[in-house]
């Protein structure tokens, strides 16, 4: 399962977070969260990684000219669209970016909502659920109803995120299915500053889990 790292700040912790085991970490690239890492902080970060690593851009409504910008300079192997953009706009992005992942992220209000989700599966390579919160983006810690997720089944891999812990990551994937897991403020200190002791207590959760 792939076990996304979201909203690092600090290099020295992107590498003690890859080599406890994530499979991806996230970059906030939103200038409004209190995460936000410049183009330079991020290629510095990624410098450090082992190329296993996938390294994401977390966007909301930027242009795509932006997006190109800031992938290329920093060296990011995927983009995480987390506003309101439109599956033409993903279109686009993949015609700008050819061999770099598209994430889109989905910050979901109902079940209705998730019909919305066939309209992007043609366009990105991976899905991202997150809670709706009606004035923060992400990284609010809110979870989503995980019930009203038990038959998602959409027609690409997908990411479960929102408000998960180690301590309710068990309890989340016994309900969900998802192909990998995102986590931000549930293994944090302070908003940007990743409580190392969380996260490792997050992959002993998850490691018991694949042994049964
Ligand atoms: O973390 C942020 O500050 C942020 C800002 C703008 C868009 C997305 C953001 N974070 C994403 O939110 C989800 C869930 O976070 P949490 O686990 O509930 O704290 C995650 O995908 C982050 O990438």
């Amino acid at each position: 399962m792939r076990v996304k790292i979201c909203g690092i700040t600090q290099p020295q912790q992107s590498l003690a977070i890859a080599s406890l085991g994530a499979t991806a970490l996230g970059f906030i690239c939103v200038p409004t969260s209190p995460r936000y890492v410049t183009t330079s902080q991020i290629r510095a970060a990624v410098a450090e990684l082992p190329a296993n690593i996938d390294t994401i851009g977390v966007f909301a409504n930027a242009s795509i000219p932006e997006i190109s910008q800031i992938v290329v300079d920093s060296g990011l192997t995927g983009v995480q669209l987390h506003g309101d953009e439109l599956p033409d706009f993903c279109y686009q992005l993949r015609q700008a970016l050819p061999n770099v992942e598209i994430i889109r992220a989905l910050r979901v209000r109902s079940l209705e909502h998730l019909d919305t989700v066939a309209d992007y599966t043609n366009y990105v390579d991976t899905l991202l659920l997150d809670a709706y919160h009606p004035e923060q983006l992400g990284g609010t810690g809110k979870t989503l109803d995980w019930t009203m997720l038990e038959q998602f089944n959409p027609n690409c891999p997908w990411f479960l995120a929102g408000g998960l812990t180690a301590d309710n990551i068990i309890e989340a994937l016994s309900q969900v299915n998802p192909s990998g897991v995102d986590l931000s403020s549930g293994v944090e200190r302070a908003p940007g500053d990743k409580d190392l002791d969380k996260v490792a207590e997050l992959f002993e959760k998850l490691g018991s889990r694949e042994w049964g």
